[in-house]
């Protein structure tokens, strides 16, 4: 393949050609090579023919323009070949051999002897620079050592050598055109690429990406191969694997089936999803590879054990009557009207929602997958309100009347985002999170889960478990699910959440944002008396092994129980002092002290259950109660507990002896402190008008406490009970014992208003208060109180602290110290 360009092209180098083509069909000679052509193709001989016959003309060989033809189109540029000799091929037909010389770029056609096609061409001159530079050497080496690393896979060794020994560019490059994997489209690029330079650039890059082409083909094919010698040999070692187990057990005497064989069927024959089967087969063969001892063994069979426990294709049939579902929450719990229908509302438009398909109710897989809006029913419901009103139970009602199972997750002093989404299973001990496990305990996908306590997640340094919250109660998020134990993705789209929380301020805002809030505020007296002779002393009588007709509990001492033996706003504790009774009473009977059957009547309980432990403030002793000293008011406030009467004291210290200025005690937030500041500011402003001796308060430090010292307490809603204390005390007037107030007040006096008019009256009530003051801008909420409360208090809504004075402040009696000293 050496070619011998040399002598023949320099003469003619940009010299005018006229010459007859040649043309090849689908193949192309490059200077250099040495070509064999059938002379019985019609185009081939009349080219053959007219070279020789112009060549008889004049000196040399006969001369011929080589021009590669595609699909009928010829290129631009082609070769000027002579005809070397002519004879037979080897197969008998007539042949010539020729050999490419130089690139000739076609012009026009012009007229020759013989039959062909004549042109003229302009002989191409091949520019080398010189000296080479040291880039055009080092990519001649490259090409080399390609081109060799090639040959060598093929044995070629004497083109090997052959090709080492060239040492011109366009030679080097024009080589090329011997190798079979290039396409002619590519070859035609290497003729038509005059700048020897860039044809060897051209032709590199050609030889290094057959070479990559073939270096992943073979890869391909030599990982199938791999594949499939694997695959016997694992088979191969199972068996062994098996055979030299079953050996074992002969010698333990055991006779069971092996573990992961176990595992293997189990995993096989469950009804899991196809992904989750995927990873549990995964994990399987791990269980396979690792002795029984490992400890990553017994991880294995823990992530097992829980994958195959977890519900994957169960789902209970939603009971979709809306009137049995409300029949269910009627049921369980007395009262409750509001929420009762706020619950069915909720249930009618998931009803509706599913009925339509515009959500993931009952199992309809694919459904809605969030695409924006919310899903099924809209947003999670939260029951807000003070502990024991029944929000737990009812959320177990609300899945009776769905007909689905109920799970509640306790998220109270959850700090861990690890809790709601698991520890991955590098970890220690690690255990899928509540929401995984809560779905294991449901025992299906759809079930009812209630969130308990949400309002007391809390979040440090081990993450945020309210932002994982989020992602559980996200429906565009929620149908892929991913625990870091499970690590494979779980569908909650079809579980109704349900949430619960004491204090609604303490709800992370984020999941505030995603929930529709139903407030429970506590209960009446006389409902508290309907829960507990329907619901609690039933249950109650059970738990002490009494029969219904054995105890009765009469109407008045379940009053009292409610009254004074408890003060709350739920039932919990009524509820334990009735499982107390009713212990004593089954108690005495099995002592032989009682017979049965028994009704309980008020006067009993005393004997019972001893004494009251909570007398209303109007019924005590005057000397005793908390108002009896000027400077003592009676404030509303709400808790986590729900509503509570609280007493504020206030008084001056002696200038002698106390430093001026205000001092606050109590735990008090912020917004309470700065509400005392503006009850000062207020009296020090207008004091003088309402005839108070103000000039007192110049030398003398005031100090107000808030008792139950040991409760944080914040919001500006004591500042009207605040005023009134310091106004009691300066004037030494005492505040009235039955009235009690709330509202915040601001510099001028004005009342301005404040939150939980509901639970603070029934506070009151229950308190045994009998006048209460709130601001005007609060009147709208008494639509909420019951009927029964407001009928049993005199309520006055007032615009100004002055009003809040003449209403609370007991005349001032003769002889009383007008202004006490500190104690
Ligand atoms: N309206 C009601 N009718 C019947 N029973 C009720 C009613 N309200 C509460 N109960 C009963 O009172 C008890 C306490 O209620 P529950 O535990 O649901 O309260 P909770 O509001 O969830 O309290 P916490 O905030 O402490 O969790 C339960 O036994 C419940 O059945």
């Amino acid at each position: 393949m050496a070619a011998e360009s040399g002598e023949f092209r320099a003469p003619e180098s940009s010299a005018v050609l006229t010459l007859p083509v040649l043309p090849l069909d689908d193949e192309v000679v490059l200077p250099g090579m040495v070509v064999p052509l059938d002379l019985s193709e019609g185009e081939v001989r009349a080219a053959v023919e007219a070279a020789q016959a112009a060549a008889r003309e004049e000196p040399g060989k006969p001369r011929v323009l080589l021009v590669p033809r595609i699909d009928g189109t010829y290129a631009s540029t082609g070769v000027l070949g002579t005809v070397e000799q002519v004879g037979r091929l080897s197969d008998g037909d007539p042949g010539a051999l020729i050999r490419g010389r130089g690139r000739v770029r076609i012009g026009s056609g012009t007229t020759g002897p013989g039959a062909a096609l004549w042109v003229e061409g302009l002989a191409l001159e091949e520019k080398v620079p010189e000296p080479l530079p040291g880039a055009v050497t080092e990519l001649m080496k490259e090409y080399k050592a390609l081109a060799t690393s090639w040959l060598k896979d093929r044995g070629a060794w004497q083109v090997v050598d052959r090709v080492q020994q060239i040492d011109e560019v366009s030679q080097l490059a024009d080589n090329s055109g011997y190798s079979p994997f290039l396409s002619t489209a590519q070859k035609v690029e290497l003729l038509e690429t005059a700048d020897p330079v860039e044809r060897l650039k051209l032709a590199t890059e050609q030889l290094r990406a057959h070479l990559a082409e073939q270096e992943v083909a073979e890869s391909i094919a030599k990982d199938v191969q791999e594949g499939v010698d694997k695959q016997q040999r694992e088979f191969l070692l199972r068996r062994q694997l098996d055979a030299v187990r079953k050996e074992l057990r002969g010698l333990n005497g055991e006779g069971a089936e092996d573990e992961s064989d176990d595992y293997r069927a189990r995993v096989e024959s469950a009804d899991l999803p196809g992904k989750v089967r995927e990873a549990a087969l995964k994990e399987v063969e791990k269980l396979e590879r690792s002795s029984d001892q490992s400890p990553e063994g017994s991880w294995i069979r823990t992530w097992l054990d829980t994958v195959l426990e977890l519900p994957w294709n169960e789902r209970t049939e939603d009971a979709y009557d809306i009137s049995g579902a409300r029949a269910v929450l009627d049921a369980e719990h007395a009262g409750l009207e509001d929420v009762k229908e706020r619950i069915t509302e909720y249930l009618a438009v998931r009803k509706r929602r599913a009925d339509r398909g515009f959500g993931v109710i009952d199992g309809g897989k694919g459904a809605e997958t969030g695409t924006g809006g919310r899903r099924a029913g809209g947003a999670v419901l939260a029951l807000v309100g003070p502990p024991g009103v029944g929000k737990t139970s009812l959320g177990e009602s609300v899945a009776h009347a769905m007909g689905r199972s109920f799970v509640r997750v306790a998220l109270g002093g959850v700090r861990d985002e690890a809790e709601i989404r698991g520890h991955r299973r590098t970890y220690v001990g690690a255990l899928p999170g509540r929401i995984v496990r809560a779905i294991k305990e449901a025992g299906s996908m759809n079930p009812v889960v209630l969130l308990d306590e949400v309002d007391k997640v809390g979040s440090d340094f081990r993450g945020d478990p309210a932002a994982a919250l989020l992602e559980v109660l996200d429906p565009a998020q929620n149908h892929t699910f991913r625990d870091h134990y499970l690590e494979v993705e779980l569908d909650l789209s079809d579980v109704v959440f349900l949430a619960t929380a004491n204090v609604l301020e303490a709800i992370p805002e984020a999941l505030l944002d995603r929930m529709e809030l139903v407030r429970l505020d506590g209960y009446t007296e006389d409902e508290k008396v309907v829960i507990a002779r329907d619901h609690l002393l039933p249950r109650q009588l059970e738990r002490a092994g009494l029969e219904p007709s054995e105890v009765e509990i009469e109407e008045g001492a379940l009053r009292k129980l409610a009254g004074e033996y408890t003060r709350e706003a739920g039932v919990r504790n009524l509820e334990r002092s009735l499982s107390r009774l009713l212990r004593k009473i089954a108690a005495q009977h099995e002592l032989g002290e009682r017979e049965l059957p028994f009704t309980v009547a008020d006067a009993d309980l005393r004997a019972l259950i001893g004494r009251p432990h909570h007398v209303p403030e109007s019924a005590q002793d005057p000397a005793e109660r908390r108002t009896s000293v000027p400077g003592v008011a009676t404030g509303l406030a709400v808790t986590g507990a729900g509503g509570d009467v609280l007493y504020v004291e206030a008084s001056l210290a002696d200038p002698e002896t106390g430093a001026a200025g205000l001092t606050l005690t109590g735990q008090l937030g912020e917004v309470m402190k700065e509400s005392a500041q503006i009850a000062l500011s207020f009296l020090r402003s207008r004091g003088a008008e309402l005839e108070l001796p103000v000039a007192d308060l110049k030398e003398r430090g005031v100090h107000i406490h808030f008792p139950a010292g040991a409760v944080p307490k914040d919001g500006p809603s004591a500042g009207v009970t605040m005023t009134t204390a310091l106004a009691s005390l300066l004037g030494g007037r005492l505040v009235r014992t039955d009235v009690a107030m709330t509202g915040e007040v601001s510099l001028t006096g004005r009342v301005l208003p404040i939150g939980g008019v509901k639970q603070k009256l029934l506070a009151a009530h229950r308190a045994g208060i009998t006048t209460v003051v709130i601001p005007k801008r609060n009147e709208a909420d008494l639509d909420d109180v019951p009927a029964e409360v407001l009928d049993k208090l005199d309520v006055h809504a007032v615009t100004d602290v002055r009003q809040v004075l003449e209403l609370a402040l007991e005349p001032a009696t003769d002889g009383a110290e007008r202004i006490p000293v500190a104690a």
